[in-house]
């Protein structure tokens, strides 16, 4: 029963060897059961019948090698495997009961006399198992683990591996096959090889339409020589043009070098990348091949397994059929125990070589898993790059072929534009053409006449120079000639320029002469707010609109008429009053001396007239601005010199108001020089050159003005003020030479203080004011009455103003009146002094800056009622002030500081001291 046994080959099977020799050497209680054949290399193993008895289909079932899925050979191996232990087990339990029938048989033969060695052998057999083996016990169950658990686990663990490296295998494949398609490597070099092609075609379609237009445009420039032809124009700008395409095709071609280049790079870096993933397919393919070996080596093992499997069920039926042969059974069994030792000790070698395949494998494995995950990476960086790659080609050729689509349509435009501008002046050029051959068969006849003429005048060419010696001398000639009438011409007209200035100087003097010597105006001035206000304001004085030069006055019933040269009603203006002034100021440009009084009583207008206000000017300010525009106007062939000074005459005591000190008296002297001229030591002199200059001027006198007295107002009423203006001129063209001198006097108040019983210093005051008053009258009458005795020396006012009131001197007296009721006495005083003035002529024959020396008595004014102080006859020319340098250092130094001020402003601006 167990002499029979089933054997199967596991040579070929290295695991199941394995599992085998460990499930054996494990327990002990198989080794009657699992026996190796002795004279096999260990590849076998030997399996009671039995086991495999009560599952015949398990065989057929291991014998399956051909089974389409190796996984799933394996698998059902296993379950076949464990079912097999289970009935191996089942097996064992019935081996023992066979044991113990055994025994039982041999303690009945042994009653019965016969078997004893067979129950000593069997007990002892018991007793003493082989070493290394358990002893059989009666009683011991079966053992339960014929595979152990790690070999289990392993098996598991390897399927699994197995399983995950092939996954991966394929995933690898398929990205490498991904990648391949995805790189598109091909494609790339396809649309570069694209690219290239079309810019080779692009250049030579351009080389082509270059030479072919450059023919046509040289064809054209040679067909129109002309210089000045627009084809030449035209031929040069669209050179200029090809060369800028071309510069431009240049550009594009070192781009797409340049992505030749990267494309290049690219490739290479493909190329690596398809040579790793090469490598990496290699590997698994050996990995794959090592494991279908093993694979194919399990399967062989398996077959044999089930022959052998076969066999030990044909072995244990046999056995089950046999007679009893106990004990032969257990020599056999304890005979071959030894070579099953010994083929378990082979089995275990050969198991450990299997587990060092294994952990071989497994290392394999390790290193193809790393391989893979450094390739899946580089795959996955490859993939990254190559999808920026693939980014910047597609722009680099977006731009392209928008830059060579907008080259190419410019290109069209261009070419078009050329050719249509081409033709349409080929066309002009060939009308012109074809005009200008007719033009020339029709003048060779005409160029024919032209060669003769050409002669000709090559003839008189040739005697050109003769001639033009000729013509230069006769013309020299004629020059001179011309010159010397031109230049005695222009000496005639000089001479006549000179006359007609003098004519025109003598003729304005006639004017002013025929108006008058002595002229007088009468100015009313209006009634102000307060005074209409305050007292009765019916006006005694009435004008008359045809005679500007009468004024009529009502006075205690009497009307009484005046008739002067001019009366200003009080709505006339500044410059109204100014218009009749100016022919007399402009008369100072041509030498004359002029003489402008303002007379009348206190607040009757005479400091508005000569002063006026800021905004509304007077005479003064006027005068000096008219004289400033003319010597501007005669400012070519006129130098003029303009100086100003500013005097106040104040009880007969002459005050220097532009000096540093205005307290200072100042004197009237004879000039030492022997020249017989008057002059006033201490004389400040300022030049001006501007309306500025004289604001300042102004200024600084007002400013002195003030300095010297308490009350302004009052001490404007009882001083005479003067401004004295100097226009000294020179022609540099004639050489001429002219001095003229405008007194602008601004009176005291004329109105008899003396008759009020005024005392003290009013009465000083008011006898001042009469005597000079009336020393002014009394040379106005000796003047008019042509005595031989002038008194200028009676006041200092005719005294200063001498060389202006005598000869051919023009006075101009404007006699302020005022409107009121209440001075209408005072008023009609004015006026019949005023009246008897206009009466005076100043005779031009008289001697100019001599007095008479008669002292003949002057007859008093009407209204003035002084008596003239008693005059010193004595002939003094009076002259300008004396230097400045000389007035500045005899005056004091205690200027105010406004006024110091003041005239350093003077000192810097453009006004000089006179020296
Ligand atoms: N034509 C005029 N238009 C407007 N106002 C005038 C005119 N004439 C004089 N006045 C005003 O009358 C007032 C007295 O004038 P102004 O001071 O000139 O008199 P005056 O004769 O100079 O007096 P005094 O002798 O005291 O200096 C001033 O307020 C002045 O503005």
């Amino acid at each position: 029963m167990f002499g029979t046994r089933k054997t199967w080959d596991l040579g070929h099977a290295p695991c199941l060897q394995e599992l085998w020799k460990k499930d054996i050497s494990l327990d002990a209680s198989s080794v009657d059961f699992l026996m190796s054949d002795g004279e096999d290399d260990g590849s076998f193993l030997s399996l009671p019948t039995a086991a495999f008895s009560q599952r015949p289909s398990l065989t057929a079932e291991l014998t399956e090698t051909n089974a389409p899925s190796q996984q799933l050979l394996i698998q059902t191996l296993q379950d076949k495997v464990c079912e097999f232990q289970a009935r191996l087990r089942s097996e064992e339990v019935t081996r023992h009961l066979l044991l113990q029938q055994l025994q039982q048989q041999s303690v009945q033969e042994k009653l019965c006399g016969g078997g004893g060695g067979v129950q000593t052998l069997q007990e002892e057999r018991l007793s003493a198992p082989p070493t290394g083996e358990r002893a059989l016990q009666p009683g011991d169950q079966p053992s339960d683990r014929l595979i152990c658990p790690e070999e289990e686990q392993l098996v598991t663990r390897l399927r699994t591996q197995v399983e995950e490296l092939e996954e991966k295998l394929l995933d690898q494949t398929q990205e490498v096959e991904r990648l391949r398609s995805e790189l598109g490597a091909t494609d790339l070099e396809k649309q570069l090889e694209l690219l290239v092609v079309e810019n080779e075609h692009l250049k030579q379609e351009l080389k082509s339409w270059r030479s072919s237009e450059l023919q046509k445009l040289d064809a054209a420039a040679e067909s129109c020589s002309c210089s000045h032809c627009p084809h030449s124009q035209d031929a040069e700008s669209l050179r200029r043009e090809v060369s800028r395409w071309e510069s431009q095709a240049r550009q594009r071609e070192r781009r797409l070098a340049e992505l030749e280049r990267e494309l290049l790079e690219k490739s290479s870096r493909v190329e690596t990348l398809h040579r790793q993933l090469d490598d990496s397919t290699r590997q698994l393919d050996d990995g794959r091949r090592q494991l279908e070996e093993a694979r194919r080596r399990k399967g062989e093992a398996e077959q044999t397994l089930s022959l052998r499997l076969q066999e030990c069920e044909e072995e244990l039926a046999r056995q089950a059929a046999a007679p009893p042969r106990v004990k032969y059974v257990t020599q056999k069994v304890e005979v071959e125990s030894a070579d099953s030792q010994k083929a378990l000790a082979e089995m275990q070698t050969k198991n450990a070589a299997l587990q060092e395949q294994l952990s071989v494998q497994r290392q394999l494995l390790r290193e193809l898993e790393t391989q893979l995950h450094e390739s899946q990476r580089t795959c996955a960086q490859l993939r990254t790059q190559i999808l920026v790659y693939e980014g910047e080609m597609e722009r680099a050729q977006g731009q392209l072929e928008a830059e060579m689509q907008n080259l190419e349509e410019e290109k069209n435009r261009v070419i078009e534009e050329a050719f249509i501008r081409a033709e349409s002046e080929m066309k002009a050029v060939h009308e012109n053409l074809a005009g200008v051959r007719m033009n020339l068969l029709s003048l060779q006849p005409a160029l024919r006449t032209l060669t003769c003429d050409y002669n000709c005048l090559k003839r008189q060419v040739q005697e050109f120079p003769f001639m033009l010696d000729k013509a230069i001398n006769e013309a020299k000639q004629e020059i001179c000639q011309v010159i010397s009438e031109v230049s005695s011409t222009n000496q005639e007209l000089l001479r006549k320029y000179k006359r007609e200035m003098n004519l025109r100087k003598k003729c304005h003097n006639e004017l002013v002469r025929l108006k008058g010597n002595i002229r007088v105006f009468c100015r009313v001035r209006p009634v102000s707010q307060e005074e209409q206000d305050a007292a009765d304001t019916k006006t005694m004085l009435s004008f008359d609109s045809d005679d500007d030069a009468v004024l009529y006055l009502s006075n205690k019933g009497k009307m009484m008429t005046f008739e002067l040269d001019k009366v200003f009603a009080p709505q006339a203006t500044q410059e109204d009053v100014f218009q009749e002034v100016q022919s007399l100021v402009t008369s100072c440009i041509d030498g004359f001396n002029v003489c402008i009084f303002a007379y009348g009583q206190t607040g009757s207008g005479k400091t508005y007239t000569m002063e006026g206000v800021v905004n509304d000017p007077g005479i003064n300010q006027r005068a000096l601005r008219l004289l400033f525009s003319e010597v501007t106007d005669k400012a070519p062939d006129w130098d003029y010199k303009i100086t100003v000074s500013m005097v106040e005459i104040y009880n007969e005591t002459l005050r220097n108001l532009l000096g540093e000190n205005p307290t200072d008296k100042l004197d009237i002297k004879m000039n030492p020089d022997g020249s017989g001229q008057l002059y006033v030591p201490g004389l400040t002199e300022f030049t001006v050159q501007s309306p500025e200059d004289i604001n300042r001027v102004f200024e600084l006198g007002h400013m002195n003005r003030a300095t010297a007295c308490t009350n302004l107002n009052e001490h404007s009423s009882r001083s005479h003020a003067l401004l004295i203006i100097t226009v000294s001129g020179f022609n540099s063209a004639t050489g001429n030479r002219t001095q003229g001198k405008l007194n602008l006097v601004d009176l005291a108040g004329s109105e008899r203080i003396g008759k009020s019983g005024a005392e003290g210093s009013r009465l000083r005051e008011a006898q001042c004011i009469n005597k000079s008053l009336s020393a002014l009258g009394d040379v106005i009458n000796a003047l008019r009455s042509k005595h031989s005795h002038v008194p200028f020396r009676n006041s200092r006012l005719t005294y200063l103003l001498q060389d202006s009131l005598s000869g051919d001197s023009k006075t101009l007296m404007m006699v302020q009146v005022s409107p009121l009721p209440s001075n209408m006495s005072e008023s009609v005083c004015s006026l019949k002094f005023a009246q008897r003035v206009r009466s005076v002529e100043l005779s031009s024959s008289s001697s100019r800056r001599h007095e008479n020396s008669s002292t003949s008595s002057s007859p008093t004014h009407d209204s003035v009622e002084l008596d003239s102080p008693p005059v010193t006859p004595v002939p003094l020319p009076i002259s300008r002030a004396s230097s400045a340098g000389s007035t500045l250092s005899s005056a004091s130094r205690t200027p105010s500081s406004s006024r110091r001020r003041s005239q350093s402003q003077l000192s810097t601006g453009r006004l000089k001291l006179t020296a």
